[in-house]
């Protein structure tokens, strides 16, 4: 469970989240909003890249901002990014080792990596360098990372932006298995909302930096206010 409280991100005179109360308690839940409502950025305060001004943030109780990115990451946060971060010039399994040093002890990294590669699917391209990988093995390495050793908490960045409806649906049923075989929660922003409404029991919905609607997807994807923010466009 997130626990979001009184939230306040300030970039000069920008204030990406302003003001931000929200609970976000479903296995895997959706972030939603117009381009510049604050989504990345509040995933940025998250994983320790964007220190707030104000507010706090508890993850299972425990208060998030107090630890360092590194500590964020070995108490089981996970991040992918918008444009995915492969190294080019490592293979499939040592992008998952440079993780697994971090996050694992000596005798648990290999068991790690390849739990990740074999739900994943990429045990056939583990020796292969990042360079040779097409989009979607690319997409497939980052959410490796995020389940390499005892993942709590999920942050995906638009995960299937880019990627055929196939490719899409075989990711988001990855996705969908995440909570219940490895035991973390999912919080994952993207623009397609059909994707959101198929994936997410609950969503959150950023305008401006604020809250427009939090609750049931279903529910919130069908209120005025949320259809108004996004100009009629589902
Ligand atoms: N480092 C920064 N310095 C100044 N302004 C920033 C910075 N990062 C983000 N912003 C501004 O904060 C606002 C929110 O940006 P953010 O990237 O969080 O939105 P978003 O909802 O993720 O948008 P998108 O859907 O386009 O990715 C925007 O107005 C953006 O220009």
């Amino acid at each position: 469970m997130i626990a979001i409280e009184n939230l306040v991100v300030q970039f000069g005179g920008v204030r990406p989240i302003d003001n931000l109360t929200a609970t976000i308690s479903a296995p895997v839940s959706g972030l939603i909003g117009p381009n510049g409502a604050g989504k990345t950025t509040l995933l940025n305060v998250l994983s320790g890249f964007v220190s707030p001004v104000q507010g706090a943030v508890k993850v299972e109780g425990r208060d998030l901002l107090a630890l360092r990115p590194l500590d964020r990451v070995k108490s089981g946060l996970r991040r992918s990014f918008q444009t995915e971060q492969v190294v080019e010039d490592l293979t499939v399994a040592g992008n998952l080792y440079a993780i697994a040093d971090h996050v694992t002890g000596p005798g648990e990294r290999i068991e790690a990596v390849e739990a990740a590669l074999a739900f994943t699917g990429l045990r056939g391209v583990a020796d292969t360098l990042g360079k040779a990988l097409n989009l979607f093995q690319r997409r497939l390495v980052e959410l490796s990372k995020c389940l390499i050793g005892k993942p709590r908490l999920v942050l995906l960045d638009e995960p299937a932006a880019g990627l055929t409806d196939e490719e899409s649906a075989t990711l988001r049923e990855l996705i969908m298995r995440i909570p219940d075989e490895f035991g973390a929660q999912v919080l994952l922003i993207d623009h397609d909302v059909e994707l959101i409404r198929s994936m997410c029991t609950q969503t959150l919905v950023l305008d401006y930096g604020k809250m427009l609607a939090l609750g049931p997807t279903e529910e919130v994807l069908a209120s005025p206010d949320v259809r108004r923010a996004y100009l009629g466009e589902f």
